[in-house]
């Protein structure tokens, strides 16, 4: 079977269609079917931007999503003043979003200069006052950037969207999928903010993906679309990065508690795997760097025989030596965004949350999971406020990320935790219930069946 990739050429020449050619085909699509989502690309004469404008008030749709294509990435300039006078009095004001890079967005704003985000910030504001309800300013041709970073203003808020350069040639296409992933994900019933994440993490990862590919000469090469459904053994790229059920029963080790029983780290992994762990974390406070790496690599292979993943508590550095699946940071360590420029797209990020508004930044900062507590109080986290089940509500009930709960959690408790059956609420994370007991394997067995019971009457 040939492959087939979605291939993006450079410009070597137009051939423009007719306006009433093109009025006729969008007659043809919106007097035939009800189109939610409408993405506009490259308009190349002020005619057809404004036939466009006219068959979107003959036909109203849900969104409208403008990508106002007027210089590629690789500097082909694509409209001219007239087009961009369309897009300024006619097309934006009718936009849901528009998502011009820094290029695009310093024309319709006439030529200011884009040197640094504080200006794409301005440039948002600006170009929200030609009537689009939201604005994304795109930075991934921002110079002396580490990160593409990219501004979301939806007339409110400002959102710093962070993700980390992807190296390569093979960037030809991002922008044009960027907007597309946005109307897809619109038409599927996104917010407006959540469709924007979701693309921008789908571009990522597929920069990720491609990142090595070689097709044809140009200086930009295509990025391939289709990495979900490709079965491949690169690690950075898992099939299932993450399964929020995998936080059903999360086993969080405790050094101290090894020691007390005279166990090393892999042993007591192995044992809360074979008594059904969905997802270890190893949260080694006192071990030294060199230790901690290499028994993260052998409780790694443990888990990934098993199929569960394995994260790391606070140590990015630890994670990515170790090559861990992810990593669980807490509201004084690494910030989430922060982690995941370092350890990339793939790798899963936790977030400890006690309230609404952290649980918030977590899901802005990329994270991918909450874990949220003290539900109970505990004595293996000192100083640790204690919110019940009440305050793990409120914030599985705000959260936009699956949460796991955390604190005093074992046996007498794990029922009623489950039986909440709160919206995202995905299981239990325990320490000591598991990790400071004579058999670790059992008592991770019989805590998986009083969840499994829980989980079966909230169903
Ligand atoms: C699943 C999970 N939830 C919360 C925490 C607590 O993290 P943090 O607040 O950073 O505290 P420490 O564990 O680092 O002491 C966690 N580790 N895991
Ligand atoms: C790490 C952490 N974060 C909030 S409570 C807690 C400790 C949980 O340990 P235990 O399950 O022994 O109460
Ligand atoms: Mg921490």
């Amino acid at each position: 079977m040939a492959t087939a990739h979605f291939i993006h050429l450079h410009a070597h020449g137009v051939n423009m269609v007719p306006e009433d050619f093109v009025a006729q085909q969008l007659n043809a699509v919106l007097s035939d079917m009800n189109v939610d989502v409408v993405k506009t690309g490259m308009l190349p004469s002020l005619s057809v931007v404004k036939v466009l404008c006219q068959s979107l008030r003959k036909f109203p749709v849900k969104a409208l999503v403008v990508d106002p294509v007027m210089i590629s990435t690789s500097g082909d300039i694509l409209a001219g003043p007239s087009v961009l006078a369309g897009f300024r009095d006619e097309l934006l004001p009718m936009a849901d979003i528009v998502t011009p890079n820094i290029k695009e967005a310093s024309v319709l704003l006439g030529d200011v200069p884009m040197k640094s985000v504080s200006d794409m910030r301005t440039a948002a504001k600006l170009i929200h006052d030609l009537g689009p309800r939201n604005v994304l300013v795109k930075g991934g041709d921002l110079p002396n950037s580490p990160d593409a970073i990219d501004i979301f203003y939806d007339g409110k808020e400002f959102y710093q969207l962070s993700s980390p350069r992807v190296n390569t040639r093979n960037t030809h296409g991002t922008g044009c999928t960027l907007a597309s992933c946005i109307a897809a994900e619109l038409a599927k019933g996104s917010s407006m903010l959540s469709a924007v994440k979701i693309a921008k993490r789908f571009i990522e990862s597929a920069l990720d993906y491609s990142r090595d590919l070689v097709i044809g000469n140009g200086v930009q090469g295509p990025f391939d679309h289709f990495l979900a459904l490709k079965n491949t053994n690169k690690s950075s790229c898992r099939q299932d990065r993450f399964n929020p059920s995998d936080l059903f029963l999360y086993a969080v080790t405790d050094s101290g508690m090894n020691r007390k029983w005279g166990r090393s780290i892999a042993e007591a992994v192995k044992a809360a795997v074979e008594g059904g762990a969905t997802i270890v974390q190893l949260r080694e406070k006192d071990a030294d760097t060199r230790d901690f790496v290499d028994a993260a690599k052998v409780c790694l292979e443990i888990c990934r025989s098993y199929g569960v993943p394995l994260l790391i508590n606070d140590r990015i550095d630890v994670a990515l030596a170790s090559d861990a699946d992810g990593v669980h940071v807490g509201q004084s360590d690494m910030p989430a965004h922060v982690a995941r420029t370092l350890l990339g797209p793939e790798k899963i990020i936790g977030v400890s949350c006690k309230t609404p508004e952290q649980a918030h930044q977590a899901w802005i900062g990329g994270a991918d999971y909450i874990g949220s507590g003290g539900v109970y109080p505990t004595n293996t986290k000192a100083n640790n406020r204690t919110i019940g089940l009440d305050g793990l509500t409120e914030v599985c009930k705000a959260s936009k990320l699956p949460v796991v709960a955390i604190g005093g959690i074992g046996m007498s408790n794990a029922r009623a935790v489950m039986e909440l059956g709160v919206p995202n609420l995905k299981g239990v994370a325990v320490v000591s219930a598991l990790f400071d007991r004579e058999c670790i394997v059992t008592e991770t067995r019989n805590l998986h069946t009083a969840l499994s019971e829980a989980a079966l009457l909230i169903q």
